[in-house]
């Protein structure tokens, strides 16, 4: 069950819709994260937001309801640990060293090429900022996700059609 502060603060957000839009979001992750002084971060953007609410929104409204922020909500705090974990110098930012280990402890085995590539697509200046880091994390647990969803059986092969692959390709 979702408890009443996290619900009043959703409904503060939220206004008379009670859903979330992609300002919505920006603004509360932005005054939440400016909190903790230890994670470096040039705040959440709106592509970065309009991406996580996107990937969470499962009605496709580009709005979270209360209990798709709820999941987001927990999957930060839930990476912000491991953030912190392996953050292992303490800058508040990701190194491309700290970034593989940080992903494969949220449970995400990749290889090289992969590894590679995320650092490519999310860091600035060879460093992964907490936003980047929880927008590679909300991505890549969609992404994986939407994967299990086509291959049913667990086969590791996976089946679409031209449809199915865009609307998996192009909402992120
Ligand atoms: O609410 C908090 O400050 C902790 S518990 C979790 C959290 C931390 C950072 C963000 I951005 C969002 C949520």
């Amino acid at each position: 069950d979702i408890d009443d502060s996290f619900k009043s603060m959703f409904a503060q957000l939220a206004g008379e819709d009670m859903e979330i839009s992609v300002h919505e979001l920006r603004t509360i992750l932005n005054r939440v994260v400016t909190r903790h002084k230890d994670l470096k971060t040039d705040g959440f953007s709106m592509e970065s937001c309009r991406s996580m609410v996107n990937l969470m929104a499962k009605d496709g409204n580009a709005r979270l309801g209360l209990v798709e922020f709820q999941i987001l909500w927990n999957k930060i705090r839930k990476w912000l640990v491991i953030f912190r974990d392996f953050d292992l110098d303490k800058s508040g930012a990701m190194s491309s060293y700290e970034m593989r280990l940080a992903v494969e402890g949220a449970g995400f085995k990749l290889n090289n090429k992969l590894n590679q590539i995320l650092v490519a697509r999310y860091a600035e200046n060879e460093m992964v900022d907490f936003d980047n880091f929880i927008c590679c994390l909300v991505k890549l647990e969609a992404m994986f996700r939407s994967f299990q969803h086509f291959d049913k059986d667990g086969s590791g092969q996976a089946e679409m059609n031209v449809t199915e692959w865009l609307y998996l390709t192009m909402c992120g």
